[in-house]
């Protein structure tokens, strides 16, 4: 077992309530309205922003050369996601200075913040447990979904689904849970575990928010 299962075993159902929420049910049986999935897509890049920055945060709080450089390559990893949300939305036609423009909305906000806070007023393991849901989930997402992929012919969410069960990011994935175990050491008191379940349930259940938020999206109307 690793930390990232006895986390995920803690807090039960809020983790699948992440990765089994009903925007991801749709979004992999196509069913998604693509305004639901654009409203996502640009709150994602905005919140991409602030995950680099986030990213960034790790190598400030690491001790050590190879999580200075596991720092850089999370980093790249962000950057090379941004230019997927780039593609999709130039597509849909939003330009880039209109996209960097958008306004936050309030599961955005709320979500990068409290990731910053905790790796600001934390440690190095606090804030790879912030980080933990966003990067080890989507991985659990991607490669739930794949095989969605193949039952329909046209997938109008193909991309987005292949670019988070590519081997990339699955690496990516389980790094981040051995990581976990690393930072952690031979063993951690009761009373940490307890805190950063904590942080890890408050990371998950704001995963779930941010899913909600774009289902729960009005489109304004135009002028
Ligand atoms: C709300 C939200 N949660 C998780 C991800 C996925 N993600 C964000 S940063 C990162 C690690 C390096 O790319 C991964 C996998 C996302 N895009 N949006």
């Amino acid at each position: 077992m690793s930390l990232f299962h006895d986390f995920k075993d803690a807090i039960g159902s809020d983790w699948t309530d992440y990765t089994e929420h009903s925007f991801v049910a749709q979004l992999g049986n196509g069913t998604l309205p693509l305004s639901a999935f654009q409203d996502y897509l640009v709150q994602d890049y905005l919140f991409l922003v602030q995950f680099a920055r986030a990213y960034a945060l790790t190598g400030y709080k690491a001790r050590t050369i190879a999580d200075i450089a596991a720092a850089s390559s999370g980093l790249a990893t962000i950057v090379h996601e941004t230019e997927l949300h780039r593609r999709m939305t130039e597509r849909w036609g939003i330009p880039g200075d209109e996209l960097e423009a958008a306004p936050e909305r309030i599961a955005t906000v709320a979500y990068t913040r409290y990731v910053l806070d905790c790796g600001l007023r934390g440690d190095l393991l606090d804030l790879h447990v912030a980080l933990a849901p966003c990067m080890i989930g989507y991985a659990e997402i991607g490669a739930a979904l794949e095989p969605a992929l193949g039952s329909m012919i046209e997938h109008p969410y193909e991309e987005w689904i292949s670019e988070y069960a590519s081997p990339q990011y699955q690496t990516a994935a389980q790094e981040s849970i051995q990581r976990l175990d690393r930072l952690a050491g031979d063993s951690i008191t009761a009373r940490r575990f307890e805190e950063l379940v904590a942080v890890f349930r408050s990371a998950t259940r704001m995963e779930s928010a941010f899913w909600q938020q774009a289902l729960t999206f009005v489109p304004s109307a135009s002028p």
